[in-house]
Formats: structure tokens, sequence, C-alpha cells
């Protein structure tokens, strides 16, 4: 197993709750059965503090076994999770935070999202009230939301007074949402990137990055995910490779000037497949 690395390395950003979180986080989808649970705790014990998951990932158990076996004080992890759309509703997102955290093995789940926000189900401000109290009840530290809108996230705040600590949101070259982020920035909503690396396709391919990466003397996934952290984003670069893993993590020993922060956003192109939030929906 390689060496941690020296828990400076990754740096933390604060939330608009007080609490702080990871500035990258280790994706955990399609992690599951013994090969998950050894991914993750790989990833844990290779630096990774921050673990995103879902319900609708099926790997909650391997999650809290790694957590178990990480080889890493609890209270030095974050582990967040997120809400299925089958479970929106008041009663019924508490309920599904509780068999969660069963599940999980855990006491506390550090940051929960609203997963997807199904807006023709009209249930999320409903679900955003249940996490207000699962928060309350101290089942979950921080709460937030995921692939939400201007318009939702605004709904949200005006009906209950409760900004999300953070939006999850599709974000990488291909498709950088320049204005949500500006929004996210004026609310004090920490954003997070899912498929940070668009999904390690011809992203990693592009002239432009090929040359910052030589300029800097890494390699294209660490320009592209040090893109994320300029952006004030916390990516989430899933990787099943400790190899892998560790090189995702080694984004902090370099920055890019504006200028190349620039060049990557314009490879603009559209979001990476039919997950449009006032659209798509995922129960
Ligand atoms: N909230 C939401 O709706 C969503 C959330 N997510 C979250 O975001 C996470 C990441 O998104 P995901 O869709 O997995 O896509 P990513 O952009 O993280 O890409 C993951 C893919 O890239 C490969 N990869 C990882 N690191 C490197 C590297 N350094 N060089 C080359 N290839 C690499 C991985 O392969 P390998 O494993 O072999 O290294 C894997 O195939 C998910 O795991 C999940 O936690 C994702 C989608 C939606
Ligand atoms: O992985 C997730 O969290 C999802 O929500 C997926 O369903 C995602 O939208 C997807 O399908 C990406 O291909």
């Amino acid at each position: 197993m390689s060496e941690p690395l020296p828990e400076a390395q990754v740096s933390d950003f604060l939330l608009n709750d007080g609490h702080t979180i990871p500035a990258i986080g280790l994706g955990t989808s399609e992690l599951t059965g013994e090969a998950g649970v050894e991914a993750i705790a790989a990833g844990i014990s290779n630096g990774y503090r921050l673990l995103d998951t879902a319900v609708n990932y099926d790997n909650e158990v391997e999650v809290g076994q790694a957590v178990a076996a990480g080889g890493v004080e609890r209270e030095q992890l974050l582990v967040s999770n997120k809400v299925p759309g089958r479970h929106h509703g008041f009663e019924e997102t508490v309920a599904s935070t509780q068999e969660s955290l069963a599940r999980l093995g855990l006491d506390r789940l550090d940051l929960h999202l609203i997963h997807w926000p199904n807006p023709s189900v009209d249930r999320y401000v409903d679900t955003w009230r249940g996490l207000i109290d699962a928060q309350q009840r101290g089942l979950v530290r921080s709460i937030g939301v995921s692939n939400f809108t201007e318009p939702m996230l605004e709904r949200l705040i005006d009906e209950t007074g409760v900004t999300p600590a953070v939006n999850q949101v599709e974000l990488h070259p291909y498709f950088p949402q320049p204005e949500l982020l500006t929004f996210h920035r004026a609310l004090g909503i920490r954003t997070q990137s899912w498929a940070p690396l668009r999904r390690a396709g011809s992203l990693l391919s592009e002239p432009v990055i090929i040359d910052i990466a030589k300029r800097h003397e890494v390699v294209p996934s660490e320009v592209v995910l040090r893109w994320h952290h300029e952006l004030g984003s916390v990516p989430l670069p899933k990787s099943a490779d400790p190899a892998r893993q560790l090189l995702n993590l080694d984004i902090f020993d370099f920055a890019l000037e504006p200028g190349e922060v620039e060049a990557i956003s314009g490879l603009a192109q559209g979001r990476m497949q039919d997950r449009d939030p006032n659209a798509h929906e995922e129960m």
C-alpha cells in the first residue's frame, strides 16, 4: 500500500455552516463488493478524507466497512451521502437518513445531499425540510443538494430560510457552468464537481491541457483537477486504482495562471449526457 500523503497536502474549504470540507474527495460510484471496499480503503490510506457516496450507489455497506478498516480516525473522515428521489418527502427523508446510517454503521453523516431535484414530483422543498430536521436531530452535520439550478436554490432559500452548504453538479472543462459558480459564490454555496475528469475520455487528450501540463511538469489529469480547485470547487474524482487515486490527490503543489484557467474553460461544449436537472429525474 502506498504511503499516505501528509495531511497538510489536502487543504480544506470553509462551508457556510461554519464546518470545513476537504478540497478534494473520492467519488465512489461503481465501487462495490470486496473490490469496492479495498478501493475505498486504499483511498483513505492514500489520503482522501472526503468520501462521496449515495443510497443509489448501493455501496453504503462497503463505504462503512472501508471507514472501519481504513486506519484513520473517524473524526478525520467526512462521509457524504445522497437521498434518492424515491425517498423525497419530510418524514421519508428522515427515515431514509436513519436507514443509511444503519447500513454505513455510522452515528452521523458529515454531509447529506438531495441527489436530484425531480421537479415533476415537486417534493424537493419537503425533502430539504427533512434534511434540516435530520441536522437538528444530530443525524447529519452539513446539508446540501446536488443537481440544483439557480431557481431551485432560490426556492429552497425563500421557502425555508436555510441555504444549502453544497451544490454538487456536473462540472468539468467541457461544461464549466460559469454562471452557476458565480451564483454559488454570491450565496456562499460550496460547489462540488461530479464527473470532474469527464470520465477520463477525450478531455485528457486536449492539446491545451497537454501543453499546460508540460509547462507545469505534471500530467493532464492533475491540470484538470487543479482547474476545479482554482475555481473554488471540490472535485470528486473516482478511481478504483490506488496509483491514480494518489495522482488525483497531487494537485496542491502547483498553481494555474488565470489565463490558463480561462483557456481550459474555453473547451466548453456542453453537458456530458442528457442530465439537465430540469428534465432528468432519478428515483
Ligand atoms: N451527484 C450526482 O448526480 C453525480 C455524482 N457523481 C459522483 O462523482 C464521482 C466522479 O464522477 P465519475 O462519473 O465517476 O467520473 P470521473 O470524472 O471521476 O471519472 C472517473 C473515471 O476516470 C478514470 N480515472 C480516474 N482518475 C484517472 C486518472 N488520473 N487518469 C486517467 N483516468 C482516470 C476512472 O478509472 P479508474 O477507476 O480505473 O481509475 C474512471 O473510469 C462519482 O464517483 C460520484 O461519486 C457522479 C455522477 C453524478
Ligand atoms: O452517479 C450518480 O450520482 C448519478 O446520479 C448517475 O445516475 C449519473 O447521473 C449518471 O448516470 C452519469 O452517467
